[in-house]
């Protein structure tokens, strides 16, 4: 990658960001913020330089080129710092940074300084001991460029990762008001974080009484529920956290912790005064009627709300639908059916006619369920309403069959699908097995992650190859997958191939390629199932002159269309009766979810930041492979790659390393 691929077209629907929260990031714990595919997009201000170490633990290993950018500021306007100090630390950062295990392990370090001061660049040349080229323009196009390097990634996949040094908030506050706000950015809150003894940090939520003051509290009404004076049990303690991570060693620091989700012994809102609304968007999921159910049986039940509306069509129904009443009558069965009674949509999502909407109806409590998409909306408008002033609790419920949301131990909806898919997937096997070199062909939906085909795979055990978006392969050639094809039709004489339609898109010949995006801006792909099957007929009709019988099975929509399991529906239940204690206890832009088996509380940008992916460096790839015996597909080139890959110092600060799936890095080829 050269300076020359900033320059590259990538429209603006691309352009995602995190990064207008950097005048506002208290430290480097708080910063390594990600986009699309994980990008890690981190903001280091001079004095946060020694704190390099943490950036190498949080994103290092996926990312390959190293932006600097340096913004020097000469209006004087926000800086007491004298200019001099400023660029002395700038230059601790850059070298701190350059020597790092991080930093030196980057193939190529670009600087970008301000083009006119030619001394800056070779300043920084010689720290970096690599060639930087400035990048020419004024500093509102440098931003633009920076945000095209994190969008050229192949496949999609961001190769940039980008550190900032600042010198002055002042320059970029007036960024944001020109530049920055064409681009549909929006100024975010500073992240709460609460640190105690031992290396404890709580990465906490906002509270309706960080920016409303003197707002009343009342006593919450499940003191007189009798269920709950049954069991003796009514509330969460105040300071109740859960950890992040479970795994430690001895004098492992505390770690990261979440605000335990539950009812409080104080609310702040009045049963006759909550008008909530509940909202779904995105595509569809089991579970998400029981979603809606639950919320509305939880305040009607729990704390005598009579007033929810479900919100019609998504988002854009905020402005453009009806809405309908919502009580515990009308809700009674819904969880018995698939999709959602209240329907969704993508795109759509104008955070000012959406909160004006809200704003109109007095809606105080605001229920948003969807995955990682509708989690950034939420986000959004949390933001808006935070502007505002307006006392009105956010809270996400997130959902996606795909399990691609961080943090979280698993996604409601994502058991049920990989349960149905076990029907489609023995489908395959009869077929397979009924007839001579019989081939089962299985696509399931995971757009960027692989998880509902690994689960699915692992449970049936009557799967002979896996093929996930994470794990690249390659169809000819020695260790191929038509070479492990023609082996295993040999040895047992039938097989099955389970893949993820996000897997192998980059296989596809250009005449197959249709794809373009959806009203969301996700990108839709193309049928690769289809397309593999051609392939593999193709190659052992014409080529190596052999019968086979193929079968393709595509039970995508099938698997998401069902109503939720059992385990999904106690699931639900749980994330729904939290988000009602939540926005009753006065939390707000908080998504509910379950971290290490207990409900927790997570501030919206912690699920945004990345993407869940299947880690193939982890065990549980180890186990999948060992289940199938299929090979690793990985060429000689992605193998190095892999191989190279460093463990971070201490294993169990990273999620990757630690026993168990949930994940946070991507690896990019
Ligand atoms: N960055 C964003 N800012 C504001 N709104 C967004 C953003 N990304 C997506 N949305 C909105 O969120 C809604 C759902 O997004 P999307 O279609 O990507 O589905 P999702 O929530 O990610 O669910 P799925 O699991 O089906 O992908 C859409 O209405 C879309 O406009
Ligand atoms: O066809 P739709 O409704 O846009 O949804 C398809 C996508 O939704 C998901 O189920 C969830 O993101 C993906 O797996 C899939 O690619
Ligand atoms: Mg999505």
């Amino acid at each position: 990658m050269s300076v020359v691929d900033f320059h590259c077209s990538v429209g603006p629907e691309d352009l995602y960001t995190s990064v207008d929260q950097h005048f506002a990031l208290p430290s480097i714990y708080a910063a390594v913020w990600s986009k699309i595919g994980g990008t890690g997009f981190v903001l280091l201000r001079p004095f946060d330089c020694y704190q390099s170490g943490v950036v190498d633990r949080r994103v290092g290993g996926a990312r390959r080129i190293c932006v600097f950018v340096y913004f020097r500021y000469s209006g004087g306007e926000c800086s007491s710092v004298p200019f001099e100090l400023l660029d002395l630390s700038f230059r601790a950062a850059l070298l701190s940074f350059a020597v790092s295990p991080c930093g030196s392990r980057f193939e190529q370090v670009v600087g970008a300084v301000p083009w006119w001061n030619l001394y800056e660049v070779l300043q920084l040349a010689l720290v970096v001991r690599q060639p930087v080229k400035p990048l020419r323009s004024d500093r509102v196009s440098q931003l633009v460029y920076i945000w095209y390097c994190i969008n050229t990634g192949r496949r999609g996949m961001p190769r940039a990762f980008v550190v900032l040094v600042l010198d002055s908030f002042g320059l970029l506050k007036g960024l944001r008001n020109g530049s920055f706000a064409t681009m549909g950015l929006e100024c975010k809150s500073m992240p709460k974080i609460v640190t105690g003894a031992h290396g404890y940090v709580l990465e906490d939520v906002p509270h309706l009484s960080d920016y409303i003051p003197n707002l009343p509290v009342y006593p919450n009404p499940l003191e007189d529920n009798p269920a709950y004076s049954a069991v003796r049990q009514y509330f969460v303690h105040v300071d109740d956290s859960v950890p992040e991570k479970v795994v430690v060693h001895k004098d492992s620091p505390r770690g990261v912790h979440f605000r335990r989700a539950g009812p409080r012994e104080k609310v702040y809102f009045e049963s006759e005064d909550v008008n909530a609304c509940i909202v779904t968007c995105g595509g569809l999921c089991p579970g998400l009627n029981t979603v809606i159910r639950e919320i509305v049986c939880g305040l009607h039940h729990m704390y005598g709300v009579k007033r929810v509306i479900g919100i019609n069509g998504g988002y854009r129904g905020f402005y453009s639908k009806n809405t309908v009443s919502l009580t515990p009558n009308s809700v009674n069965d819904i969880h018995k059916r698939g999709g959602t009674i209240l329907g969704t949509s993508r795109g759509g999502h104008d955070t000012k006619k959406i909160v004006d909407s809200i704003q109109d109806r007095g809606i105080n409590q605001v229920y948003i369920i969807g995955g990682d998409g509708t989690q950034k909306g939420a986000a959004v408008i949390f933001e808006e309403v935070k502007r505002r002033g307006l006392k009105v609790a956010v809270a996400g419920i997130p959902k996606t069959i795909d399990n691609d949301i961080p943090v979280i131990d698993k996604s409601f909806g994502f058991d049920s699908a990989v349960e149905e898919a076990q029907r489609a997937i023995n489908a395959a096997h009869v077929e397979a097995t009924s007839i001579e070199n019989g081939i089962g062909f299985v696509k399931l939906m995971g757009r960027y992650s692989g998880f509902i085909v690994l689960y699915a795979t692992l449970a049936s055990r009557d799967v002979d190859c896996c093929l996930i978006p994470e794990s690249p392969f390659y169809l000819e050639g020695p260790g191929g997958l038509f070479e492990y094809i023609e082996k295993r039709l040999k040895e047992q004489g039938h097989m099955v191939i389970v893949m993820a339609e996000g897997a192998g898109q980059e296989l596809l010949s250009e005449d197959f390629q249709t794809a373009t995006h959806d009203a969301s801006g996700n990108k839709l792909l193309d049928d690769c199932g289809l397309w593999m099957c051609r392939r593999i007929k193709d190659y052992f009709s014409k080529k190596k002159k052999m019968a086979i019988n193929l079968k393709y099975i595509d039970p995508t929509y099938m698997i998401r269309a069902i109503p939720s399991n059992a385990s999904d529906n106690v699931y639900c239940t749980l994330l729904a009766q939290s988000a009602v204690h939540g926005a009753m206890a006065g939390f707000t832009g908080f998504t509910v979810g379950l971290v290490n088996g207990r409900q927790t509380y997570i501030p919206f940008y912690r699920i945004n930041e990345v993407r869940n992916h299947v880690i193939i460096t982890d065990r549980m790839w180890a186990r999948l492979l060992s289940s199938t015996n299929q090979p690793s597909f990985l060429s000689p080139k992605q193998a190095n790659v892999v191989a190279e890959m460093e463990h971070p110092d201490t294993q169990l600060l990273d999620d990757s390393f630690a026993d168990g799936e949930k994940v946070i890095k991507d690896i990019t080829f």
